[in-house]
């Protein structure tokens, strides 16, 4: 199954970027082993709308233009569900075992996600209720995918 992460808004090159590509560069080296392919990340270019909602509107529809019919949408937002890294490595599983091809995991930006993204996301995840900047978000969602793919694999990365 291929797993690419779509993110609103650019990240600069700097430590964040650094980070975050080093975890999705173990990713993508671990993830065959367990029949996840890293297809990248997709940035996002952000909204220029007057207001907050005519500005997630935009973002969710370019999104909304990426996605493949029969891909997995994971959303991430500071309301949605928290997950264990062993849960969140279990919904990859099961999405792969059920023969999913692709999946999306989604980043918002400044103002969040739009509502009928959020209507149509399997999954709304959290990473605990504190706002993140959406590059911090993005190098723990590297080295979460990581981490699943370790979990998925039985290497002792992750302990329990
Ligand atoms: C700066 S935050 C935007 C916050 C925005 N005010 C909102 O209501 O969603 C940018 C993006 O980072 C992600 N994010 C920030 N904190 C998060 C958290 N605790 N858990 C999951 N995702 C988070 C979300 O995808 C969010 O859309």
């Amino acid at each position: 199954m291929k797993i690419s992460v779509h993110a609103v808004g650019r990240m600069k090159a700097g430590p964040e970027k650094q980070l975050a590509d080093r975890y999705f560069e173990r990713f993508a080296k671990s993830g065959p082993a367990v029949g996840l392919e890293f297809a990248g990340v997709a940035e996002i270019v952000e909204g220029r709308a007057q207001t907050a909602n005519e500005r997630r509107r935009e973002e969710g529809q370019k999104l909304q233009g990426q996605l493949q019919p029969g891909t997995a949408l994971f959303l991430l937002d500071e309301r949605g569900k928290s997950f264990s890294s062993e849960d969140f490595a279990g919904r990859i599983g099961q999405l792969r075992d059920g023969g999913r091809k692709a999946l999306v995991i989604a980043i918002g930006g400044a103002d969040g996600h739009d509502q009928p993204l959020r209507d149509q996301a399997e999954l709304v995840m959290s990473f605990g209720l504190l706002t993140w900047p959406h590059q911090l978000v993005r190098v723990m969602l590297g080295e979460q995918l990581y981490r699943a793919a370790t979990i998925l694999s039985g290497h002792p990365y992750h302990r329990s």
